[in-house]
């Protein structure tokens, strides 16, 4: 087969796996040490920090891609993934969640909101992927949420990793994982779904592709960028959390 012929959606969604199994970022050295109770306490804080932000600007992001679906279909199933962040008013939802666990680290929640403390490089991470999805066609924007694909197998791992590495974590401060367990799984049945769908030229395949290789490109940079400022060397830049 040419390089440039369509690809059967099985075939893509096999390269879209391959992806993953790459570059994941299951495979940084940060979540090895993270996952197998290898971090302090407070380089722990430092990654739930700068999570923080990821996780606070997700909801922009599929705001912005919520506006851009053409069928009420599509923005109803967009919507949820809303709700699964923002919470409904009644039941807390991810963002809340992600701040109990800053709670349960011993974090002062005005300080983690406040994004003072936050490594420059999780800015700018977090705020490509925002732009990514605001800018790009609505097929990347679908593809680029598809790292969602491998995100059971690495939360599964961290929790039972810290929980039994961690004195200072337990099933409370971890539960913002649950309600994920099968929120993701059901946000890629529809996005895989669409992508395999909608691509519909070997050029569009190749977009896909390449959305999901930088989706897993800005997560591995997060990490970079903690791993250099609290393992090693261990330089957090001017302004950013220190323990
Ligand atoms: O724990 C993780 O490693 C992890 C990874 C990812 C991901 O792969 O983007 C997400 C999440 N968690 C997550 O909790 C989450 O809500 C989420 C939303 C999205 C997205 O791109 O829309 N990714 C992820």
């Amino acid at each position: 087969m040419s390089d440039d012929a369509l690809l059967s959606p099985e075939a893509l969604e096999e390269r879209l796996r391959a992806i993953g199994a790459e570059r994941y970022h299951i495979l940084h050295p940060f979540h090895r040490l993270l996952h197998d109770g290898a971090l302090s306490k407070p380089q722990v804080q430092a990654w739930a920090l700068n999570r923080y932000y990821y996780q606070a600007s997700i909801p922009a992001k599929d705001a912005s891609l919520l506006a851009r679906l053409p069928t009420p279909d599509l923005r109803r199933e967009w919507r949820r993934r809303l709700v699964d962040h923002d919470g409904d008013g009644v039941k807390p939802g991810g963002v809340e969640r992600w701040l109990v666990l800053c709670d349960g680290l011993g974090l002062e929640r005005g300080y983690v909101m406040s994004l003072q403390g936050l490594l420059p490089a999780t800015r700018f991470a977090v705020d490509a992927y925002v732009r990514f999805v605001r800018e790009r066609s609505l097929l990347e924007a679908v593809a680029s949420s598809l790292t969602e694909m491998f995100s059971p197998n690495i939360i599964s791992e961290r929790v039972s990793g810290m929980l039994r590495s961690y004195d200072f974590i337990n099933e409370a401060t971890l539960a913002y994982f649950t309600p994920r367990l099968t929120q993701a799984p059901q946000d890629v049945a529809f996005a895989l779904d669409y992508v395999k769908r909608e691509a519909r030229t070997r050029a569009e395949q190749e977009q896909v592709l390449g959305a999901l290789r930088f989706k897993c490109d800005l997560l591995w940079a997060q990490l970079d960028a903690l791993h250099f400022a609290y393992v090693a060397p261990g330089l957090p830049p001017p302004g950013a959390f220190r323990p």
